[in-house]
């Protein structure tokens, strides 16, 4: 959970430090105030360097300043507080520490603060390319599965190896069937994993579902571009005089994609843009439990919750958001948008919460839990 965050030379704030409350942290400001960008800011540090809103990462870093700097203050699952601090200049993330130590890699930072955004650009995961599907699968099971990163990563360079082989052009097929052998190993793995983790998805889905829009089902299956009853090896074999010609690797679980099926159907073909709204909230917040599951505490951001649902849909993301018992960072414009949100549901307004007013990067504490 995150108790405390600094932020120098982030978007459009120069300094700013912001104490959290446990629960519910409302973060209120007109358009182009920073509600976005605080956000963002949380998001950047506990994934480890990436962000929820599309365009260049380079764009983080305030305009004419040399680097951004976040620092975060967070209680672990072990209870301690840990520090983190992060120093990103346009061209990459160059200063990283954990506890006032260098960590051996981004992940050791990531598995400290999970973060899962709801936004307006969350439909992606309905609409979008296979790779975000792939990515929000492959996140929760980074925080859930504990073989998961090394075995990416054994994937990975496998991967990687077998790539630079086949761009090289003429590739023997020894040397091929050295990195065959290793990315068809690692990716059955994986997806033995991905299945597993699916399986209790699949569940969580249809309580958040229920709980969101009932009147919509969804049904997930994985889909891996194996022909029936083939394994990763032997459909390497089936596509490597293909895989030489192209100069890439067209098989293995870099490939894989998470299908959302609704009435029978490809859900992005079916679905309403609300509706598939509702669809990867439901995903975002399945993936909740599952996190909890693995003893860790999310940290869960919303922005802009009102774009595009009505009413009816609106109190019932929200009263499942109250029900959840994460940390919750929510924006809105100003406090009457905020109230109502919140008269739209009883149970919010019993829930600690904190409100802040954000103007043009500044930031304020209005009420306190
Ligand atoms: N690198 C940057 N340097 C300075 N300002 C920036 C930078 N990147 C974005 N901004 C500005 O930061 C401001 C805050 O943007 P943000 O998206 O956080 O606003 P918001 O409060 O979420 O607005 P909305 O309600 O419209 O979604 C915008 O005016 C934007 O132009």
């Amino acid at each position: 959970m995150l108790s405390r965050l600094q932020l120098g030379n982030f978007r459009n704030y120069s300094q700013a430090e912001v104490a959290f409350c446990p629960r519910v942290n409302v973060i209120l400001g007109d358009n182009g105030s920073g509600k976005t960008s605080l956000l963002e800011a949380v998001y950047f540090i506990g994934s480890g360097g990436r962000s929820f809103r599309g365009g260049r990462l380079s764009r983080l870093v305030k305009d004419q300043a040399d680097a951004a700097t976040l620092y975060a203050e967070v209680a672990g699952a072990d209870d301690r507080v840990h520090r983190l601090g992060v120093r990103r200049t346009p061209g990459g993330i160059d200063a990283l520490k954990l506890d006032g130590q260098t960590p051996r890699a981004l992940s050791e930072v990531a598995t400290l603060l999970p973060v899962l955004a709801l936004h307006p650009g969350s439909v992606e995961l309905v609409f979008g390319a296979s790779a975000l599907r792939r990515r929000f699968l492959d996140w929760g099971m980074f925080h859930v599965e504990h073989d998961f990163m090394p075995l990416w990563r054994q994937a990975a360079g496998a991967l990687k190896h077998r790539n630079a082989l086949l761009k090289k052009g003429r590739p023997t097929l020894r040397e091929l069937a050295f990195w065959d052998q290793q990315l068809a190993q690692s990716s059955d793995r994986i997806e033995g994993l991905r299945r597993r983790y699916l399986a209790g998805l699949q569940s969580q889905l249809d309580t958040a579902l229920a709980a969101l829009s009932p009147e919509l089902s969804v049904v997930l299956t994985l889909q891996t571009g194996l022909h029936k009853g083939e394994n990763y090896l032997q459909a390497l074999e089936r596509v490597r005089a293909d895989d030489i010609r192209r100069g890439f690797s067209q098989v293995g679980f870099h490939r894989a994609d998470l299908r959302l099926e609704t009435d029978g159907v490809l859900a992005r073909d079916r679905v309403s843009r609300g509706q598939a709204k509702l669809v990867a909230y439901a995903l975002v917040l399945a993936q909740l439990p599952m996190i909890q599951a693995a003893g860790k505490v999310c940290t869960l951001l919303v922005d802009d919750l009102g774009a595009e649902l009505d009413a009816r849909h609106r109190h019932q993301v929200l009263h499942y958001l109250a029900s959840t018992g994460h940390q919750t960072l929510i924006t809105a414009l100003d406090l009457p948008h905020w109230q109502g949100l919140a008269a739209e549901n009883n149970e919010l307004s019993g829930v600690e919460s904190r409100m802040f007013h954000v103007e043009h990067g500044r930031i304020r504490r209005l009420t306190d839990c």
